[in-house]
């Protein structure tokens, strides 16, 4: 698998990294929870836009990137504004959530774009160049948060970001029993032995909890941490993760 330098973090090596996400909804509050979050020192941080209420007025978003980046030093900053349908907080048509993304790209707001899948493939390719060509990376991403697609399904959805060009592929689905986490657990190890990206995966809710801490057996990358506030069902705090994944960490 060929790993991916963000910053000072290399997603693929080693133990899973940490994001945590900030889901407050004006800049004083964002710059605030980012400050704190910061001081813990995670890998990533993930700025959730959909919950921020001035994502439409790129210069607002602009300066709040700043005023963010400002205080994570560091830090990799990964921006996503998560559809509605993805279980995200907004509807956004399809034309304004490609030009949102040019936006961030092309004022290289962040370190990380995060681009989904269900959108059209043409216009996710552009989004891919444009972002690359202003020097970030990217992770494309897709949510079921009813259910947990079949092993060829999750698989077939993470090879074709990577077909894509995405620098890193993520899925987050919905348990609905215990083997529907085994099924995440195998589409996980399989697409980590098979495509040349780095994978990012979870099964959501009290049930896939166990796959928010075990991505270094299973293959995946990256974890989302809370702090304070979560931004999906299942997801465990940032001091938990981080106890129970050194003990879990492999040799
Ligand atoms: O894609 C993801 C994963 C996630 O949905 C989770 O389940 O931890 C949380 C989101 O904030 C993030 O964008």
């Amino acid at each position: 698998m060929k790993t991916v330098q963000v910053r000072n973090i290399t997603l693929g090596q080693g133990i899973p990294k940490i994001a945590v996400p900030l889901v407050d909804t004006d800049r004083e509050a964002l710059v605030k929870q980012a400050r704190t979050v910061a001081a813990l020192k995670p890998d990533v941080v993930e700025w959730r836009i959909d919950f921020y209420q001035d994502v439409t007025d790129y210069d607002k978003l602009g300066q709040t990137a700043t005023a963010i980046r400002e205080v994570l030093g560091d830090i990799a900053l990964l921006m996503t504004f998560r559809t509605k349908g993805e279980g995200g907080n907004l509807i956004l048509a399809d034309d304004q959530y490609f030009q949102l993304c040019q936006a961030i790209a092309k004022g290289k707001m962040a370190d990380l774009l995060d681009v989904e899948l269900e959108h059209d493939r043409q216009e996710i390719k552009q989004v891919l160049d444009l972002a690359h060509r202003n020097g970030l990376k990217t992770i494309m991403s897709n949510h079921d948060f009813d259910k947990t697609p079949s092993e060829t399904d999750i698989f077939s959805r993470l090879k074709e970001m990577a077909e894509l060009g995405s620098d890193v592929a993520k899925l987050a689905a919905m348990p609905n029993n215990v083997t529907d986490v085994l099924t995440l657990l195998t589409a996980t190890n399989r697409a980590q032995e098979e495509l040349d990206i780095p994978v990012i995966t979870m099964s959501m809710g009290d049930l896939g909890k166990v796959s928010r801490v075990a991505g270094q057996v299973f293959g995946s990358a990256l974890t989302f941490g809370a702090v304070g506030k979560t931004s999906a069902p299942g997801q465990i705090s940032l001091e938990d993760l981080r106890h129970d994944m050194a003990d879990l960490k492999l040799n």
